[in-house]
């Protein structure tokens, strides 16, 4: 990994920054970083409207632009003057949000599905149902179309996530192309055995999908009586558990069905799920208790009855909404106020923006999962400018190095001379990011970062992160 080149590091925000809505309405830059050995040549992938660009990494020729109309990026050491097309307003992006449901078995997504459908929201939605190895529509779905559905699609031959994600490419495809302006949002239902990630990748790295469809966030159901025995299901090595793997993904977290259970065993479901460890360290059984997502808002619920603002037009995938993530811990069930507790718990380290107006130091919260497989979210929160060659680096190898391990990232970054934030987000080898709104004058310059994924090491994800610092 040491001969991994500086272009490498040049690439990781300085493509990011430099390459942006090429294309109608795409705002943000995308990278892949292919599963590359150093000593290969290394090259990026930009995903754009107008196409695939294939880079050698710092030698990038691609203007950039901003949202903003007054950015500067004195930051961007790599930028050749010609390549700072910094005025160039992005028009709006009008790209067609698609929401992923998921959830294991039975969790209830198609009761989700039929409150989303059947509720008043003005929204035209077209769906996409997976259900592996059936053929009819669902009764209740049948229902939902009578009501003024768009369209219902099925995808009966497969699983979403393995053999049919062609399929899907192709459907989301024909969708656009045939009945562009007649539905607002697309819901994709997948089969409850689903592993979201390469149904979110395929978001971004299908040139049909991305120049129209833009992902909004990833919903997971979770069902409150069965839950905790798939998620203690211990696979063979090298096969992932599912039920672990769409709750890790999750923008939004429903538990759901908990009207047959009581009320102690929700709260420790949700305390396995969201709840830093740091505030479980006086519980005995210490190993079987993961942070799995501390990232994902999270909240209760029967018969999947949530506000559809809670699950359509969330914009966890969108940068300008990053921010919201990155503030908080996710929780914002406010029926159930005991999950906020940690806020004001003064053995945890996870803090909210008021703490930072007193307290300016760096911290994260994440039980050391280091000899522990399972998956956990790590925050980082710290003061401070970032040198950007040194942050291009080390984000570059480790992505170059755990992409594979690291499910979903999420941050607001203050790099040095650059007078806005730059917001970010990745999932595995894929990375967005570009520049946000201005740094207030009062504002402290603080850096949040969320790492979801497997056999996190908090510590040594801290230290790389300070080590960028100036
Ligand atoms: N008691 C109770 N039952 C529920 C709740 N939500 C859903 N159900 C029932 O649970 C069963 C499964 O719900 P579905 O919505 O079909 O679940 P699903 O996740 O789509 O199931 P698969 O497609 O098989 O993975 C149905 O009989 C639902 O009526 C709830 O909150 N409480």
């Amino acid at each position: 990994m040491a001969a991994v080149s500086s272009d490498l590091a040049s690439a990781f925000f300085g493509l990011a920054m430099r390459h942006a809505g090429l294309g109608r309405g795409v705002r943000n830059s995308v990278l892949t970083f292919p599963r590359l050995r150093a000593s290969k040549p290394l090259v990026a992938r930009a995903f754009s409207a107008g196409g695939i660009v294939n880079s050698g990494l710092g030698r990038l020729s691609m203007a950039m632009r901003s949202r903003c109309v007054s950015c500067r990026f004195a930051a961007s050491a790599s930028a050749t003057e010609g390549e700072l097309d910094v005025l160039t307003k992005i028009p709006p992006d009008d790209r067609i949000p698609a929401t992923i449901i998921t959830g294991f078995l039975g969790s209830g997504k198609t009761t989700l599905l039929n409150h989303i459908l059947t509720a008043e929201h003005g929204k035209r939605i077209a769906v996409i149902e997976n259900e592996y190895g059936e053929v009819d529509i669902d009764g209740s779905l049948v229902a939902a179309k009578a009501a003024g559905v768009e369209d219902i699609i099925m995808l009966n031959n497969g699983c979403l996530c393995c053999t049919v994600r062609g399929d899907l490419v192709r459907m989301i495809g024909e969708l656009v192309e045939k009945k562009k302006g007649k539905f607002d949002h697309i819901v994709i239902e997948t089969t409850g055995l689903a592993n979201p990630a390469p149904i979110i990748q395929t978001f971004y790295a299908e040139d049909t999908i991305f120049n129209d469809v833009k992902l909004d966030g990833v919903v997971t159901l979770v069902d409150a009586k069965h839950a905790n025995f798939h998620l203690d299901d211990k696979k063979p090595k090298g096969v992932v558990n599912e039920a672990v793997e769409q709750i890790a993904y999750a923008d939004r977290i429903i538990v759901n069905k908990i009207d047959l259970v009581g009320e102690s065993e929700v709260s420790s479901l949700v305390q396995r799920i969201k709840m830093p460890i740091d505030n479980l360290l006086s519980i005995d059984n210490l190993s079987l208790i993961q942070n799995i997502n501390g990232m994902a808002y999270l909240k209760r619920a029967e018969y999947g009855k949530v506000d559809l603002d809670y699950v359509l037009g969330v914009g966890g995938f969108d940068l300008e909404r990053i921010e919201s993530v990155v503030n908080s811990d996710g929780s914002e069930d406010h029926h159930h106020a005991h999950e906020h507790d940690h806020h004001h718990d003064h053995h945890h380290h996870h803090h909210d923006e008021h703490d930072h107006e007193h307290n300016h130091h760096s911290d994260s919260h994440s039980h050391d999962h280091t000899h522990d497989p399972g998956v956990s979210s790590v925050s980082i929160v710290c003061e401070g400018n970032l040198d950007l060659e040194k942050a291009n680096m080390w984000l570059g190898m480790l992505l170059m190095d755990r992409s594979d391990d690291i499910y979903r990232m999420k941050g607001l970054l203050s790099v040095h001379g650059m007078p806005e934030r730059f917001v970010f987000q990745g999932v595995h080898d894929i990375f967005q990011g570009s520049p946000d709104r201005l740094w207030g004058p009062e504002e402290p310059r603080i850096n949040k970062i969320v790492f979801i994924g497997k056999n996190l090491d908090a510590k040594e994800l801290e230290k790389g992160f300070k080590a960028c610092l100036l």
